[in-house]
């Protein structure tokens, strides 16, 4: 990556700044932070230009039906938790899923961790208030600490630096565990079948035993296995923290063009995808692949006015909408999303967040959702766009490798007394492991019964 650029590119990169921005740190010491932010513009990529090209090609397959977005990750990534094995275990889970959607789908799927760079958060209310304390609002651990004290709650330009590292030893570990073995289809299955031989999951047997005769299928075919042990898997995050994002935006050197180099894919989140705002200005501006998240509230001409601004050329692959409406009401509302943006011929990839429109909070007081209804959604997202001719093209989903109880339900019945035993997120309820594969098997049986 090069720094040069037309004076009007590198201008244009710093438009931002004249845009009033919501969902952003007040940072106690504006000097520390353009400090921090000229080191972090010294600081290799994370990512190259390349790969978030080849991502880009996938995702407009994915946008024709020709493959199937996972996306896949925690709400908030945590310093402390940013150890190998739970890394380990949220990379296995996304190959397990992986596997089992690949099979329902009869498509190759496309691989995307919420992770090595998923440090920021957008809160509703800026503060906290506990026993008549109030302090800033935990934003992720690039920002501030999570423990309720005031020096833990002021954020601090030095956790962006931090943030950088951790999600360069993540994006190491991704890379060792998807080239080296780890990603072994053979192994992959096994560990799925050591799942449907829990008697909670016996419904998925029959699915597990089609999978296990289409294994033995290529192998008597002479399936190279060897040729699929490794596996190409992306990062991405939600590209709030402005300073950060521009800091590790860089010029590719093959091309000219801007590539935020923190991540291969970005997204803009349902609260800060305003159309005259920074956060589309900045994305609109590098030529990564892009989504955005749209809420229940979107009409299709802001999902228009939102295509247009973020790909103007309307290349395929380029921009992915996000939609998280919730259960109660994405049946209501995408079809005309769906229908208005197929009708003005706008190339979208479209992928299905059943989290974020389902979040309630438990009689005793935890943030949660509810198995059955994030299911519900997902099926909702499949039910309109088969009926409105659009492709499904994916999922985006807050999940855990680890055996948390942070969501409701599912077979192995997470009740409201259970929540208080593993509920470990800072921020929103995450899927746990067994639960992510019970979704997995539930959407694969879906699509090979459609
Ligand atoms: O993923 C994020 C949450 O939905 C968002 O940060 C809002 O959470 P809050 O209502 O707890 O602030
Ligand atoms: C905050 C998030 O989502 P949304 O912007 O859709 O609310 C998120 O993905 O964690
Ligand atoms: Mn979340």
């Amino acid at each position: 990556m090069s720094i040069e650029a037309p004076p009007e590119v590198l201008d244009g990169l710093r438009h931002w700044r004249t845009l009033p921005a919501r969902q952003q740190p007040t940072w106690p010491d504006p000097e520390e932070l353009a400090r921090v932010t000229e080191e972090l513009q010294g600081y290799p990529p994370l990512v190259f230009a390349g790969e978030a090209d080849s991502l880009r090609a996938k995702l407009a397959m994915a946008a024709e039906g020709e493959a199937f977005l996972l996306q896949g990750g925690d709400c908030a990534e945590t310093f402390a938790e940013s150890t190998a094995d739970r890394i380990r275990n949220k990379i296995r889970t996304i190959l397990q899923m992986s596997a089992v959607l690949t099979y329902g789908a009869s498509l190759p799927v496309i691989k995307m961790g919420r992770m090595a760079g998923q440090f920021a958060k957008p809160r509703s209310a800026d503060t906290e208030t506990r026993e008549g304390v109030t302090l800033p609002v935990y934003r992720g651990d690039a920002v501030n600490g999570h423990a309720f004290t005031e020096q833990s709650r002021t954020p601090d330009p030095q956790r962006l630096l931090e943030a950088y590292h951790r999600s360069a030893t993540i994006i190491n570990l991704i890379r060792a565990f998807t080239y080296g073995g780890f990603a072994d289809l053979r192994e992959v299955h096994q560990w799925n079948r050591g799942f449907t031989a829990n008697p909670a999951y016996a419904r998925y047997e029959v699915l597990a035993n089609e999978i296990d005769r289409a294994m033995r299928f290529m192998r008597a075919a002479g399936v190279d296995f060897d040729a699929l042990r490794t596996v190409d898997m992306y990062t991405s995050h939600e590209a709030l923290l402005l300073d950060y994002e521009a800091a590790m935006t860089r010029i590719d050197s093959r091309s000219g063009h801007p590539y935020n180099t923190s991540a291969h894919f970005l997204w803009i989140g349902e609260r800060t995808r305003q159309l005259d705002g920074p956060h589309v200005d900045l994305l609109s501006r590098v030529h990564n692949p892009i989504g955005v998240k749209l809420g229940p509230t979107t009409t299709a001409d802001d999902a228009l006015a939102l295509a247009d601004a973020l790909n103007p050329e309307n290349e395929r692959g380029r921009l992915t909408f996000i939609t998280r409406m919730g259960a109660g009401r994405i049946r209501e509302v995408l079809p005309a999303l769906a229908e208005r943006v197929r009708a003005e011929g706008r190339n979208v990839t479209w992928v299905c967040d059943p989290m974020h429109g389902n979040t309630i909070t438990s009689p005793s007081g935890y943030k949660t959702r509810e198995f059955s209804t994030v299911i519900d959604e997902v099926h909702g997202f499949f039910e309109v766009h088969h009926g409105v001719g659009t492709v499904p093209g994916g999922l985006h989903v807050e999940l855990t490798g680890d055996d948390v109880t942070e969501v409701l339900g599912g077979s192995e019945h997470v009740d409201e007394e259970a929540l208080a035993r593993r509920y470990e997120t800072l921020v929103d309820p995450r899927l746990n492991h067994q639960q992510s594969l019970e979704m997995a098997f539930d959407v694969a049986e879906m699509l090979r019964d459609h």
